[in-house]
């Protein structure tokens, strides 16, 4: 070889092995207006869902290769209330199988903001590895002036490529904030500045192109976590009930006869509910279902009495019904003693 033929393989070489030295993170996409588009590039709202895929997402932002080897798969193309529990299982499964792949560092799920939060609460309990997983969504759809898909998606790559986020469980990025999956939230119908995690704080933040991790969840996740999906073809149904002035107990009724196992109720205050609402729930657990009393004050901690126990009421610890309906129907799938489950919801 010439003088300049080695050195340009020498620089080849080089380059080779930093890329090598890239995390290696995939893309798994499900849909969501980070994936939304709309007739003008003003429009925030009344965009459609379904026409972009991943490669479309990545190659929008060429930057993320600089900072990982990026490959994705499509696994659903939906707004996030269409998000199903075959959804779910598929989505779980497939991260389960690829982070046991030494290929793999870490994955990014791309979702609609609306139940993204469940999503990632239901990760964070069936993943079954250390290696990051970081759930992103965006506002905006992908065809608005300031879009923040973009930026949002460049950061979950970062995260999801980081040893920092190793062995913290599901984590969500948006805005710049780091959340976990267990108690992050969203807050807001349409501003950017939606997720929050009002009563137990971020995680940590990605400020200057940099990861910053302040705290971490005491509760139990991902390789801690009791709950096995491998072999789950389907989750129980478990449906959510809202508490107000002058309801029926006809909800419950119609909840079980549709094949309810359990019943999640966004309990006044505390988790209170009406003598009908009671009425109602007594007579879905004499036909089997399990019932969680949880809040709709979107705050706190509904308060477990000697009553629940009495009544065989399972209280939803601080999860907001969306993800003590998560919570319960991977309890269901294994046990309907509101005993056991109880202690599924002090731990997780
Ligand atoms: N910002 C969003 O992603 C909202 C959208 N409706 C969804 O959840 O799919």
């Amino acid at each position: 070889a010439t003088a300049a033929g080695t050195a340009s393989e020498a620089a080849g070489t080089q380059k080779d092995v930093r890329e090598a030295k890239l995390p290696n993170v995939k893309i798994l996409a499900t849909g969501g207006t980070i994936a939304g588009v709309a007739a003008s590039n003003t429009a925030t709202t009344g965009y459609s869902i379904g026409s972009t895929t991943v490669d479309t997402l990545i190659k929008a932002v060429p930057e993320m290769k600089s900072i990982a080897n990026v490959s994705g798969e499509q696994i659903a193309n939906v707004g996030s209330p269409d998000i199903t529990n075959d959804t779910l299982l598929a989505l779980g499964k497939r991260i389960n199988v690829l982070l046991s792949s030494s290929d793999v560092d870490g994955v990014v799920v791309t979702h609609g903001t609306d139940t993204l939060e469940e999503t990632a609460y239901f990760l964070n309990l069936v993943v079954k590895s250390e290696k990051p997983v970081v759930v992103v969504g965006a506002m905006r759809p992908s065809t608005a002036i300031s879009a923040d898909g973009p930026m949002n998606l460049y950061n979950a790559v970062k995260l999801a490529g980081s040893e920092e986020a190793k062995g913290k469980g599901a984590l969500v990025l948006l805005n710049d904030r780091i959340g976990a999956a267990r108690f992050i939230t969203k807050t807001h119908t349409t501003s950017l500045d939606t997720f929050k995690s009002v009563e137990d704080g971020y995680l940590g933040m990605i400020s200057g192109g940099k990861i910053h991790f302040y705290s971490e969840s005491t509760r139990k996740h991902t390789v801690d976590s009791k709950f096995n999906i491998e072999y789950l073809s389907e989750l129980p149904q478990v449906d959510i009930l809202y508490s107000y002035q002058n309801d029926g107990e006809y909800l419950y009724k119609a909840a079980v006869e549709a094949g309810a196992k359990g019943i999640v109720i966004a309990g006044s205050g505390d988790g209170s509910l009406s003598k009908k609402g009671e009425a109602g729930a007594k007579a879905a657990q004499e036909a089997g279902a399990v019932i969680v009393r949880s809040s709709r004050t979107g705050g706190g901690t509904v308060t477990h009495s000697a009553q629940d126990d009495e009544k065989k009421f399972v209280t939803s610890d601080s999860l907001n019904p969306q993800k003590a309906r998560i919570l319960l129907m991977l309890a269901l799938a294994s046990t309907n003693d509101p005993a056991r489950i109880q202690q599924f919801f002090d731990e997780y």
